[in-house]
């Protein structure tokens, strides 16, 4: 039975609570109370307890696979709890599929997007709303869709297939979908994860103006200074049990780090001692056919051994272009990629390059990093198998490959692990990436390319990719970390290039001036 009153309290309320920073008083418009789920024998939500006031922006914060998603997929209804009770502006109600959800006012966006790359934007919102005639119903959509854009600041052209779109406009895409179903409580999963923080920026500017309206936020996040910043409530979670929740006045960061994973981490700076030859060298390295990042024209820089280049810019500059030529996605059209003891890539595949050293971890987990519908084992091994390490592939050593994928699920943490032929697809996303850092660390290689590899990881996880990165490079490695984030630029690279419209704009040595760094990532943006 479902009950439903999803009136929002009357916007003068709302916007005194707001004003004097009382979100925790404003009246409750979700509650759950003793939620439990568990996937077979697995507890992933342990007697949790939560609730979003109107009007309110909160962050759910906690380590990874600590159920945050999973909380927020039963408030969804496409998770159905095994007990516990969920309320909606006071009234209990039962939320057993997504189509009661969204009946309820309630939307979700999701980690990864669920948008039909050909259609519009507007025909995928329309997937979501449509009813009755075609042409009518695309007519009302379309005045309704601009209307909320508008109010909310959403720059979007409804009639661009979304598949030509970059990420953060698919998002706009997504919200708009959830916005123009009447959503009053808006879910948003890990909403920044691909973002810049300019579009971070505005993203957040828009969610507090329909806060503003009555309506209620949740947004899952790994970024302590955004949830600091942005929330009014935060909330913390611990595998599975609710930790605390909390207003930003009254914590810092540290203390919200030790809340999330029970301890403090503090990374410190850990420069190279020992830089030695070039190991890879791009020579006006130019590339514009196909893809939706910048092209990248003329792009210089020498890589060391025993070194991390740090690549800092703002997101869509031209990095991920840059990675796809680096990891055998892409070929080049113009220059030379030279490496040290074989001579010029010239289109090799990421196979050829794996034999050749070469580690990568994309920034786009979901598309090249793992196969979600294959186990963890295979996932894991498949390189590996390629390689002929389990033996011919026609007759694999299983025990030896269990043995590996056993030890390096322990070695790199990864969590949520009930069996090596569970599906990767169900690992949570911290620990689905931890995967992809098993399989390309453990073949110890020479050659590291990483683009934003701490996306979506909890800060202790984020440290140990650092450990590793810099133990590839005390190995005598090089390393090449392209990152959107500048702390993380600082933190890690002996050296730093900055990109800019597809080009290395500025190089610097560290410890690097973050004011310099920052003209000159958009000095030329
Ligand atoms: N459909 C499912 N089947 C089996 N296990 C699942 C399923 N969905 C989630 N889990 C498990 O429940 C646990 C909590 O996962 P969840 O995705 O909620 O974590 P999270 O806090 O969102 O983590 P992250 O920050 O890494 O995204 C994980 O161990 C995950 O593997």
């Amino acid at each position: 039975m479902t009950s439903l009153s999803t009136t929002a309290a009357p916007i003068s309320e709302q916007a005194s609570c707001a004003a004097t920073g009382l979100a925790a008083l404003a009246p409750r418009a979700l509650q759950l109370t003793n939620i439990v789920k568990s996937f077979g024998d697995y507890v992933a939500l342990d007697d949790v307890s939560f609730d979003l006031r109107r009007g309110e922006v909160h962050a759910l914060l906690g380590e990874n696979g600590a159920g945050k998603s999973t909380l927020m997929n039963v408030v969804a209804g496409l998770y159905t709890s095994d007990s516990g009770t969920v309320a909606l502006n006071g009234s209990p109600v039962i939320i057993d599929n997504p189509s009661v959800a969204h009946r309820l006012g309630i939307g979700m966006v999701h980690q990864h997007y669920r948008l039909v790359d050909t259609f519009t934007a507007l025909e995928n919102i329309q997937l979501e709303n449509g009813h009755g005639n075609y042409r009518r119903s695309m007519a009302k959509l379309r005045d309704r869709t601009t209307e909320i854009a508008e109010r909310i600041g959403f720059g979007i052209d409804l009639d661009r297939p979304v598949g030509e779109m970059s990420i953060s406009e698919q998002q706009r895409v997504e919200i708009l979908k959830i916005l123009t179903a009447d959503a009053r409580i808006i879910i948003l999963d890990e909403p920044t994860a691909v973002l810049t923080d300019a579009e971070a920026d505005r993203l957040f500017t828009a969610m507090a103006g329909l806060a503003a309206e009555g309506n209620s936020v949740v947004f899952v996040t790994h970024k302590l200074r955004e949830a600091l910043t942005y929330a009014d409530r935060i909330t913390v979670m611990r595998a599975g049990k609710m930790v605390r929740t909390v207003a930003p006045n009254d914590i810092d960061t540290t203390q919200l780090t030790s809340m999330i994973v029970g301890e403090t981490i503090v990374e410190r700076r850990y420069p190279s001692s020992n830089i030695g030859d070039p190991k890879i060298v791009l020579k006006g390295v130019s590339q514009a056919g196909g893809g939706d990042d910048a092209p990248i024209s003329d792009v210089n820089f020498t890589v060391r051994e025993g070194e991390i280049y740090g690549i800092a810019g703002v997101g869509g500059n031209g990095q991920s272009r840059l990675a796809a030529l680096l990891t055998g996605l892409m070929r080049h059209d113009q220059g030379r990629i030279l490496l040290a003891g074989h001579g010029a890539l010239d289109g090799e595949t990421p196979l050829a390059l794996r034999e050749l050293g070469f580690a990568c971890i994309h920034s786009d987990r979901a598309h090249y990093g793992l196969a979600n519908d294959l186990t963890i084992m295979e996932n894991f091994s498949v390189s590996a198998v390629l390689a002929g390490d389990f033996g011919s592939p026609f007759k694999i050593d299983k025990r030896r490959m269990r043995a590996s994928t056993q030890e390096a699920v322990k070695a790199f943490d990864v969590r949520g692990v009930r069996a090596l032929h569970q599906k990767a697809g169900l690992l949570s996303g911290g620990n689905a990436q931890k995967l992809v850092l098993a399989r390309e660390f453990s073949r110890a290689p020479s050659i590291v390319i990483a683009h934003s590899p701490c996306r979506g990881l909890d800060v202790r996880a984020a440290a140990a990719v650092h450990e590793h990165l810099h133990d590839a490079r005390d190995r005598g490695g090089t390393v090449i970390l392209i990152s959107e984030d500048l702390d993380e630029i600082l933190l890690m690279s002996d050296r730093i290039g900055v990109m800019s419209r597809g080009a290395i704009v500025a190089e610097f040595d560290a410890p690097a001036d973050r004011n310099a760094i920052g003209k000159a990532m958009t000095g030329h943006a």
